[in-house]
């Protein structure tokens, strides 16, 4: 079976989006997601993005990371989504119902609530989120916010002095973290601006983090570091985070569609 694909990214963290709203595809595992997203045997992506008609909302968006693991949310994912889709929508994703709108340039998304309760993040056990008394080599005393997905945040100096490649994956597996996490480096570089560097759960370094950034910028907030809008600079650019008085996060920022393709299912299934 012939599957279509389009090729897209948000700042550099790229994706394969499938479109199974019209015509259904064969179901996905995470074999399949993984063989595709391999960038030498397959088309190569940090997530491949499922869209799926939904009971409950405008359509279904599922995400897989690079690894197969099926997890709730990808913020730059849902810019991208956003600019396939053409219009406002309200989509339902694991993470929780999110509202997506095509904005000059790129995405505006409502993200949701950010949820600060150990058990949310989830933790292994009871432990104060805005301040965790753990930590890793120069890594300590980070935050944890669940914005769909795990993040724990951690604030440094300088953010390129820190060697995420190898601290990133000890922390992603770590037993405190039941489920993984997505580790996210930040500094305040800035009045309102963060420096972020992530490595995210099943996919490791990547050039943006959407739900990063409004984690790290929730977090920020928390610690009263930023006022309740802030610009966030990962390696593949710019992304404005506000926290709504009514606890919403809303994310804005670029998205690309970089080319259209079509691969063999039973290549990869
Ligand atoms: N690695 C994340 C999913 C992708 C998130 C990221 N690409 C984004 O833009 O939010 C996780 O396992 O929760």
């Amino acid at each position: 079976m012939r599957v279509p694909f389009v090729k897209m990214h948000g700042l550099g963290n790229d994706f394969i989006v499938l479109d199974a709203r019209k015509d259904s595809l064969p179901a996905m595992t995470g074999a399949a997601a993984r063989a595709l997203a391999d960038r030498r045997t397959g088309i190569g992506c940090d997530q491949l993005v499922l869209l799926e008609p939904s009971e409950t909302e405008a359509f279904r968006m599922r995400i897989f990371n690079a690894d197969g693991s099926e997890v709730e949310a990808c913020g730059n994912a849902a810019r991208a989504v956003a600019l396939l889709h053409g219009e406002r929508a309200r989509i339902e994703t694991g993470g929780g119902p999110i509202t997506l709108e095509p904005a000059q340039g790129g995405a505006r998304v409502e993200m949701g609530t950010p949820r600060f309760d150990w058990e949310s993040i989830p933790l292994a056990f009871a432990m104060d989120t805005a301040n965790m008394p753990v930590g890793w080599a120069e890594l300590e005393n980070p935050a944890a916010v669940n914005v769909g997905n795990p993040h724990v945040i951690f604030f440094v100096e300088d953010t390129e002095l820190v060697d995420l490649a190898a601290l990133g994956p000890l922390i992603e597996r770590d037993a405190l973290f039941p489920k993984g996490v997505n580790v996210n480096v930040a500094s305040l570089v800035g009045p309102d601006h963060l420096r972020l560097k992530v490595w995210e759960r099943g996919a490791g370094l990547t050039r943006a983090c959407g739900t990063g950034a409004c984690a790290s910028a929730v977090a920020a907030m928390r610690r009263g570091m930023t006022g309740r809008t802030v610009t966030v600079t990962l390696p593949g650019g710019d992304l404005v985070i506000e926290w709504r008085a009514d606890e919403t996060m809303v994310m804005t920022g670029p998205a690309c569609e970089a080319f259209r393709g079509s691969f063999e299912w039973d290549d990869y299934a």
